[in-house]
């Protein structure tokens, strides 16, 4: 018989899908450990949790989203629902006056053994000192973009122009240009809401107890080496957090199998390989730029299962007509994992967001990246320069923030598909993949460090 938990901890994702999902998983494999868990929401998003850890008896409590937000709709409370990125600093703002609903919770939770709470909601480390919890963070990110920056940022003002390739001072191999970087950042003297916002939730962080990296060492230990040995709070890397749950698990017992997977299944028994082609949850993408991707898609005869997260109505124009033999569009809400799994798919034309890199990596999916914003272009160099599992888009003008045309898609396309350049990529996130489910199994490096988190916390907190 299992013994009742004693050690309790409070997790307190972002609004946004991207936070929360790793979230999920970083639960699941807490649970394992005989953890009793807590985490927080908004009213709004509450269905999502309640939905997506139905499997678990993890406490969800929602404290109420603050109103009358200038710019921000009335109900939104998730980064995905804004009507434009452009939004995100009012929104991240805001969450600061969640605090008081916060704390009153938090008193009534107590004892907790210690939180982990998102990047970006930096103001929860003041709530965790009033109460003297260790607070860890979590961003989403991993250690390679995050060593870059550290290293890059101190100069990037003295780089001349946007796209001009510089040598980043403490990583002499590895050549990036401002643009890699978000707009926040690229300015000779940063400011602004959206900087300062950052800048606090950094700040916050190096006073916290650790920074928690959905990654494993294995992949990346020179950057964790870096950060650990340069900036503070020391970074755990107890990732990829989806290798906790199987991709399939769950499916068998549900009704009936989603139709995009009935259509994956098809292309399966045709032997036919597909593209999957998805963006996430958050970017901005153009009308002109979609219609690239449709003429792209479709010059590349390549089979393809492309989930948008607007309807494409206005550049449709037939296109779904002319491909319906080889290509499907989604607008729904797609279990993006069981896709990734699934046998037909081989290739991820993918915005690089880190959750979906490390998803197709634990795959074994080869990516074709397309960097879009935040820190999409950094993880796109890991993915293409570093670790070597894909290929790049093609901008008209060579600039890594550049318009992609239909022939920069329809190559690369062919490329990641059915080229010879390929195979080495394939042949890579294989290996790794496979380095990233060792790193989670008992006695891997992630289950370790996770197991000395845990101990090292509760020994100074007994509960
Ligand atoms: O229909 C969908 C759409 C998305 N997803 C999932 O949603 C998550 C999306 O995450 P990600 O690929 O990281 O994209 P974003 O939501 O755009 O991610 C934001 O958050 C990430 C983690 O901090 C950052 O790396 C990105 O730059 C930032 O845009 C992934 O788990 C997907 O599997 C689904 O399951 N179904």
């Amino acid at each position: 018989m299992t013994s009742p938990p004693t050690i309790h901890i409070v997790l307190f994702p972002f609004m946004s899908k991207g936070h929360s999902i790793p979230v999920f998983d970083l639960a699941r494999l807490l649970l394992n450990r005989n953890i009793s868990i807590t985490i927080f929401t908004t009213p709004a998003n509450r269905p999502f949790f309640s939905d997506s850890l139905s499997d678990t008896n993890i406490d969800i409590i929602d404290i109420p989203f603050p109103q009358n937000i200038q710019g921000i709709p009335p109900g939104v409370e998730s980064t995905d629902k804004l009507p434009s990125m452009s939004l995100f600093p009012p929104f991240a703002h805001a969450t600061m006056f969640m605090k008081p609903h916060f704390e009153q919770a938090l008193e009534s939770l107590l004892p907790v053994t210690f939180m982990i709470t998102d990047g970006f909601l930096g103001w929860t480390l003041d709530s965790a000192n009033k109460f003297g919890i260790p607070r860890l963070a979590y961003y989403g990110m991993n250690a390679f973009s995050g060593a870059l920056s550290i290293s890059a940022m101190p100069i990037l003002g003295t780089v001349v122009s946007d796209d001009e390739p510089f040598v980043v001072p403490d990583f002499p191999c590895i050549k990036l240009t401002r643009n890699d970087f978000d707009i926040h950042f690229r300015e000779r003297e940063p400011k602004g809401p959206a900087f300062d916002f950052v800048m606090d939730a950094v700040i916050a962080t190096s006073k916290s107890y650790g920074l928690l990296i959905n990654s494993f060492y294995e992949l990346e230990s020179v950057y964790v080496d870096y950060c650990n040995r340069i900036s503070s709070p020391k970074s755990w890397c107890i990732g990829p957090f989806c290798a906790a749950v199987e991709p399939q698990k769950g499916k068998l017992e549900r009704l009936e199998k989603p139709s995009y997977i009935k259509w994956l299944d098809g292309m399966l028994e045709q032997g036919k390989s597909v593209l999957y082609v998805a963006f996430g949850t958050q970017a901005d993408i153009s009308i002109e730029q979609y219609k690239e991707i449709t003429i792209g898609l479709e010059k590349s005869e390549v089979s393809f299962l492309w989930v948008v997260r607007k309807s494409i109505d206005e550049v449709n124009n037939e296109f779904e007509n002319r491909v319906k033999n080889r290509g499907l569009v989604v607008t729904e809400w797609v279990d993006q994992r069981e896709i990734l799994s699934h046998g037909s798919v081989q290739g991820f034309l993918s915005h690089c967001g880190w959750n979906s890199v490390i998803e197709s990596i634990c795959a074994k999916v080869p990516i074709l990246a397309w960097p879009m914003m935040a820190e999409q272009h950094l993880n796109a160099r890991m993915v293409v320069e570093e670790i070597k599992i894909g290929l790049r888009v093609e901008t008209c003008d060579g600039s890594v923030r550049g318009f992609v045309k239909c022939e920069g898609l329809e190559k690369p396309i062919r490329g990641l598909m059915e080229g010879e350049k390929c195979n080495e990529a394939r042949k890579k996130v294989k290996e790794i993949g496979e380095a990233a489910i060792d790193a989670l199994k008992e006695g891997g490096s992630s289950w370790q460090a996770l197991n000395e988190l845990i101990v090292e916390l509760s020994a100074t907190r007994q509960v």
